[in-house]
């Protein structure tokens, strides 16, 4: 019996392939990141505007210069400045969807998508028959002499990644992928997009500040500010313990830094939070806004954590009222709108807040964590 012998060019999941230290400065800020994606991996990078994101995808596609590190895709160097390498755009083995597509609007969606191949060096014909394979696959067959205009913005979004993923990247990059889309269409998009970013062998890194689509898409999340890296893993690990303001707020935690001695943490020069275990050294300690009870005055023989603080700020927040407190330690907390209006809660009011001591999480401060959360 002849064995038979099957040819891939697939890299087998976890295999390493985007190794990068993206270097970037300008007046002001300093993008300095450390990326590694493996085959098979999608990556988030989230962050708050102005954090870095779109720059850092910019270098990655060949758009803007490193000024130092490196990007090295399947072992190759695209962009090292100690060596003078660089490979321009057209010729990385990277497929890129844009916030708002950039289709070409003269071009069939068939057209748009067989593109890449023809760029690639396939023929007319050949690329053709690429293209239509992926617009099947995107559920877009009838839609293929369709131009950009006549498409729908999910049906748009689907041929942008058609094209990208047309040219079988080793690595690829989307921005904000589903932010121009209304509401109900990118819960089915997003559905979507999950089902073909889990197919793609290659490496995919999603720019993006919503953490609905970080938490839905990515096998793992890396937290930009300011340039840096604040906190890198998956979505479990980061949602259970924050370690920056901007994370705490993402997954909705109030969130202080402070030092433990046993069952005592103290925050800042005179507050000090009591814990349900006992922890030494600098720690962080976490708790939902619903954690946090709010009285008119001070509740008495309670062994809760009880300190003064004033309204600040009331939003809406789903079924319930968001309350923003200064005092002691900024917090927010939840009360249902009933409690609210017996309360009779109004911006400047000062209250009781109270949070117990089971109602804590509390985890180590590593020494490194940057942009440190009193
Ligand atoms: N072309 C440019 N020239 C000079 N500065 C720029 C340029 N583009 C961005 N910046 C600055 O670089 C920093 C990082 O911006 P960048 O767009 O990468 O952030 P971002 O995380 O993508 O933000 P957003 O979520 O708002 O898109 C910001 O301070 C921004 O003002």
């Amino acid at each position: 019996m002849t064995a038979l012998t099957v040819v891939r060019d697939e890299p087998a999941a976890g295999t390493p392939m985007l190794d990068a230290h993206l270097v970037v400065d300008r007046a002001g800020f300093r993008l300095d990141l450390t990326l590694r994606i493996s085959a098979g991996e999608v990556v988030a990078l989230l962050g708050p505007n102005g954090a870095g994101k779109t720059t850092a995808l910019r270098t990655l596609a060949g758009l803007t210069p490193l000024h130092r590190g490196h990007i090295t895709l399947t072992g190759q160097d695209l962009d090292r400045p100690d060596t003078r390498r660089w490979t321009p755009t057209e010729r990385r083995p990277i497929g890129v969807v844009f916030q708002d597509y950039l289709l070409f609007p003269h071009l069939t969606a068939l057209d748009n998508v067989a593109f890449g191949p023809r760029r690639h060096g396939l023929d007319r014909h050949r690329a053709r028959e690429v293209a239509s394979g992926w617009l099947t696959r995107m559920g877009l067959t009838e839609h293929a002499r369709r131009k950009p205009r006549q498409l729908s913005g999910g049906q748009a979004q689907r041929v942008a990644l058609a094209r990208a993923l047309a040219v079988n990247p080793a690595l690829l990059l989307l921005d904000e992928p589903l932010a121009a889309l209304d509401a109900r269409t990118r819960l089915d998009t997003r559905a979507e997009l999950q089902r073909h970013l889990a197919a793609h062998p290659g490496a995919t890194l999603l720019v993006t500040h919503d953490p609905l689509d970080a938490l839905v898409l990515a096998d793992r999340l890396v937290i930009v500010e300011h340039g840096q890296v604040v906190q890198e893993g998956d979505a479990a690990t980061i949602t259970a313990q924050p370690r920056t303001d901007y994370v705490a707020r993402l997954v909705g935690l109030n969130l202080h830094r402070g030092r433990a001695a046993g069952h005592t943490v103290r925050i800042g020069s005179d507050f000090s939070l009591t814990i349900a275990d006992r922890h030494d050294g600098e720690v962080f300690v976490a708790y939902p806004p619903s954690a946090v009870a709010l009285y008119p005055r001070r509740p008495d023989g309670s062994p809760r954590n009880v300190w003064p603080a004033t309204i600040t700020g009331i939003q809406r927040h789903g079924d319930n009222l968001r309350i923003q407190l200064a005092g002691p330690i900024d917090v927010a907390a939840d009360v249902t709108p009933a409690a609210a209006a017996h309360l009779h809660l109004v911006a400047g009011q000062p209250l009781w807040a109270t949070v117990k001591a089971t109602e804590t999480r509390v985890y180590p401060a590593a020494p490194g964590d940057r942009n440190r959360v009193e």
